[in-house]
């Protein structure tokens, strides 16, 4: 089967890569040339393990093609996948531009032509297949683009995108007739997993239900958690003894500096926005979110309660990336940190293993006005405090004895609970952690 994807972005990358490993034909039509460049070069434009070797196997074996010849994917694909952008507009709502772009150039390129399956896999609210089908109709000004568009959202997460892919939990499809269904399943053959086939309103809801969800999850742990700092208790344990209930789960219930990421906020943002634009009380997202923002100021609070003043004081802030395991510091809470430490008057110097180069690119204005360093050991040195944003192994593995000598004052904020308590207080560490 000969498939198209628009935009080798993290979802677009991952999708082409993999599905050219599982035997498919697959054009990848990107825009940005600088991108383009580097993909048909054979080097991955995005850090997630175990990519770069799949996508140089089947780049070089041809089963996968980078190109920024639309028409010509378009031409030969039977099964197009959309992957492009969703971005937040000003309002929250998801800027759509990037998905009709996409459209204009599938009915242009395929009119008169045969059948073809459109799969949107980007993030989009509710109705967002329909609006397709009606802009082909306009685009195609009279004639006929024989187009089915399907609605397929991506569960993946950043870190281990490539695993997630090729082993989701489920697999959701919202495609209304039998050949769109049949080729879905054809795609899809060789996963093992539950696969839900729904009308194309229901596929785009359960993505940003999934999101808002699992973000859910994350503000209620973590307003538990504050009350556990209040009272002595430990988060850790409280989300231990919810989540062995079944019907809570395990998962998502970890306590840190916020969520982050291009996805969460976003969609957040995206899925309390449709509810307003049905007159409904979506006002349970807008707390998720509000409680959300408050977690830089929580940090700065907890580092009062050790370092008196904050201003005139230099923090070492570990961690830019929104998560371990990935270069990506869309909406890291590293940020509000960082900006809220900035506005007491410290002084910061901030390290991450991957996410350097990448925070220097996206938050200019903050990252001139602060210093890097290439180590935690290098940032702790003659720091007053250090604040453990993103929860990377190397911070786990630390020899914080060694480190904890170079330091100003010997204070740690583990911002994502990572740490043990009892060894880091044994060291001579005045040592707190999130939720305890
Ligand atoms: N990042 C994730 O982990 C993740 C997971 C699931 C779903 N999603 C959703 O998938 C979508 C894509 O996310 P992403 O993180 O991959 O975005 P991204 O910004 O990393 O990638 C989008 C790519 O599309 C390209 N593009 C834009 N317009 C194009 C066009 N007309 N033709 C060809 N290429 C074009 C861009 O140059 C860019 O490379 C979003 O809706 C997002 O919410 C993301
Ligand atoms: O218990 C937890 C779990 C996560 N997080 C934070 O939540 C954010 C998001 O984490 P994660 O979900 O692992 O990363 P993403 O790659 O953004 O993946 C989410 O967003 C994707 C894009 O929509 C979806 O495809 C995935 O299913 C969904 O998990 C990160 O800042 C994490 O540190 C916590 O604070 N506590």
């Amino acid at each position: 089967m000969n498939i198209a994807v628009f935009g080798a972005g993290y979802v677009g990358l991952v999708t082409a890569v993999c599905l050219s490993e599982l035997g498919f034909r697959v054009q990848v039509v990107e825009k940005d040339r600088h991108k383009l460049n580097r993909l048909q070069a054979g080097i991955s434009t995005i850090y997630e393990p175990g990519l770069q070797e799949m996508l140089i196997r089947n780049l070089s074996e041809g089963r996968l093609v980078f190109t920024e010849n639309g028409p010509l994917a378009i031409l030969k694909a039977e099964v197009l996948f959309v992957c492009v952008g969703t971005p937040s507009r000003p309002d929250g709502s998801a800027d759509m531009s990037q998905i009709e772009a996409v459209t204009k150039e599938i009915v242009e390129s395929s009119l008169d032509s045969g059948y073809k399956l459109v799969v949107v896999k980007s993030t989009v609210p509710v109705g967002t297949g329909r609006w397709i089908e009606k802009m082909s109709v306009l685009y195609a000004k009279g004639r006929k683009a024989n187009l089915e568009i399907a609605s397929n959202p991506e569960f993946l997460r950043e870190g281990a995108a490539v695993k997630e892919f090729m082993h989701p939990d489920r697999i959701v499809v919202g495609v209304a007739s039998e050949r769109g269904r049949t080729l879905m399943e054809e795609v899809y053959r060789s996963f093992d997993c539950p696969k839900l086939f729904t009308d194309s309103h229901t596929a785009e809801i359960i993505k940003y239900a999934a999101n808002s969800f699992l973000a859910t999850k994350i503000s209620y742990i973590n307003m538990v958690s504050d009350l556990c700092e209040e009272t002595g208790a430990d988060v850790a344990l409280v989300a231990e003894g919810i989540g062995c209930d079944r019907r809570i789960g395990a998962d998502f219930l970890k306590a840190g500096p916020g969520f982050g990421g291009s996805c969460f906020p976003k969609d957040l943002r995206a899925f309390a926005h449709v509810g307003r634009s049905y007159g409904l009380n979506f006002g349970l997202l807008e707390q998720v979110m509000q409680i959300n923002r408050e977690r830089s100021q929580r940090m700065i609070r907890r580092l009062r309660e050790q370092l008196w003043v904050l201003g005139g004081k230099k923090i070492a802030v570990l961690g830019l990336t929104f998560k371990p395991g990935t270069d990506d510091v869309r909406e890291t809470p590293a940020a509000a940190v960082i900006e809220a430490l900035l506005a007491e008057g410290a002084s910061v110097l901030a390290t991450d293993p991957l996410g350097i180069a990448g925070f220097r690119a996206m938050y200019g204005n903050l990252a001139d006005r602060i210093a890097f360093a290439e180590s935690a050991g290098e940032a702790l040195l003659g720091a007053h405090a250090a604040v453990i944003v993103t929860d990377w192994d190397v911070y786990r593995e630390l020899d914080w004895a060694g480190v904890k000598d170079g330091m100003e004052t010997p204070v740690l904020l583990d911002g994502r609970n990572m740490l043990d308590r009892a060894e880091m207080r044994r060291l001579g560490f005045a040592f707190m952690a999130v939720g305890r």
